[in-house]
């Protein structure tokens, strides 16, 4: 039996998401949280003929912890989007507060559970996320995930654009680095199948991956970023985490871990300057993530300064998502 969480689930994101794992036959409860409208959400998603039992809840009458006692899997869409002209950096004053107290209430109520971080600024709040596991003497860095899955989605569709591919879904690429412009890496050369990209189209195609974000928030002018490719992205990431879970085998998905308790993520560490946080493809098992793969050593020489890029912007990141914590660990 699985319980899934959605953190956030009355949000832009957390709807469509938690829509998805509703219809999942891997999650047999689902537990939505919210600040405001869970009720509703829950009482329209369980009309739903799935066998998921869905319950909402909301900050009162212990609703955090009800919402996460047995669960085994927590994704956390909560927080604040961006408008026109922000950096995902500009949402850390109020989503680092909203991940360290939603982490909190995953240390004390199911701290053996996976945890799939999408708030932003996923290079900060994955590791706000690990200092507070930390500080609680439960962290399995085997089971916290930075969900980077929507810069793979769009490596895919929009490198199947180029090529002339009608189903992006063929194209695996590799995207490393983190979540933010120029600090996401898509290693194109090492796409499967191999693809023929035109040289005069690679730089705009990069650029589109690392920025496709920027693109939704000003397509939606002042209305959020994106939701609902965001919620396919994280709910294939979800469902990758649930079928290693129950055992299917070969399962790797690139996501932002914490590297030096990853099975292979000390060669990687080694590779990105002694960075402690990366996003690699990782194969998935049923205690979470079995191995970090290392595509770093077989980049193009392009990629190599791609990526000498991407390893400087994530280190203060990196470092202000671990200062945060440290600065308030008193009050954990
Ligand atoms: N990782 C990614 O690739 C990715 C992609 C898209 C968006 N995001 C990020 O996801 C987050 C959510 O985006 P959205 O478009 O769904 O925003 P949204 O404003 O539509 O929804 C956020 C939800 O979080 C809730 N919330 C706020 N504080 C909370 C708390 N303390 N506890 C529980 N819930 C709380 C809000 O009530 C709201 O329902 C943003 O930070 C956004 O930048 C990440
Ligand atoms: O761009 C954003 O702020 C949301 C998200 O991180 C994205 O990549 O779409």
């Amino acid at each position: 039996m699985v319980k899934a969480a959605v953190l956030g689930a009355a949000g832009g994101i957390g709807q469509p998401l938690s829509l998805l794992l509703k219809t999942c036959s891997l999650v047999h409860e689902l537990a939505l949280y919210d600040v405001v409208n869970t009720p509703g959400v829950a009482a329209d998603l369980s009309h739903i003929a799935t066998p998921a039992v869905t319950t909402g809840y909301l900050p009162a009458d212990d609703g955090l912890q009800k919402a996460l006692e047995g669960c085994d899997i927590v994704v956390i869409p909560a927080g604040l989007p961006r408008k026109p002209g922000m950096t995902r950096d500009e949402l850390f004053n109020k989503n680092a507060g909203i991940v360290s107290a939603l982490i909190t209430g995953v240390a004390k109520w199911c701290p053996k559970a996976y945890v799939l971080i999408i708030s932003n600024p996923v290079n900060s709040t994955v590791p706000i996320a690990a200092e507070v596991l930390k500080a609680h003497k439960v962290f399995d860095a085997r089971k916290l995930f930075g969900v980077t899955s929507l810069d793979v989605v769009r490596a895919s569709t929009f490198t199947a654009e180029i090529v002339g591919e009608k189903d992006p879904r063929k194209l695996t690429i590799p995207v490393v680095g983190g979540h933010s412009g120029d600090t996401i890496v898509p290693l194109l050369s090492q796409t499967t199948p191999p693809v023929s990209i035109p040289e005069d189209k690679v730089a705009g195609l990069v650029n589109r991956i690392q920025f496709g974000g920027d693109e939704v928030v000003k397509a939606k002018d002042g209305a959020g970023s994106a939701t609902l490719s965001m919620a396919f992205a994280g709910y294939r990431f979800a469902e990758a985490v649930l079928k290693a879970h129950s055992g299917e085998t070969g399962i790797v998905e690139p996501t932002f871990i914490y590297l030096p308790g990853v099975p292979g993520g000390a060669e990687v560490l080694k590779q990105v300057g002694g960075l402690e946080y990366f996003a690699v493809p990782v194969e998935l098992g049923p205690g979470g993530a079995v191995k970090a793969t290392n595509p770093l050593i077989a980049a193009s020489e392009a990629e190599k300064k791609l990526l000498e890029v991407a390893i400087a912007g994530l280190k203060g990141n990196i470092a202000k998502g671990v200062e945060f914590v440290q600065a308030s660990s008193a009050k954990l």
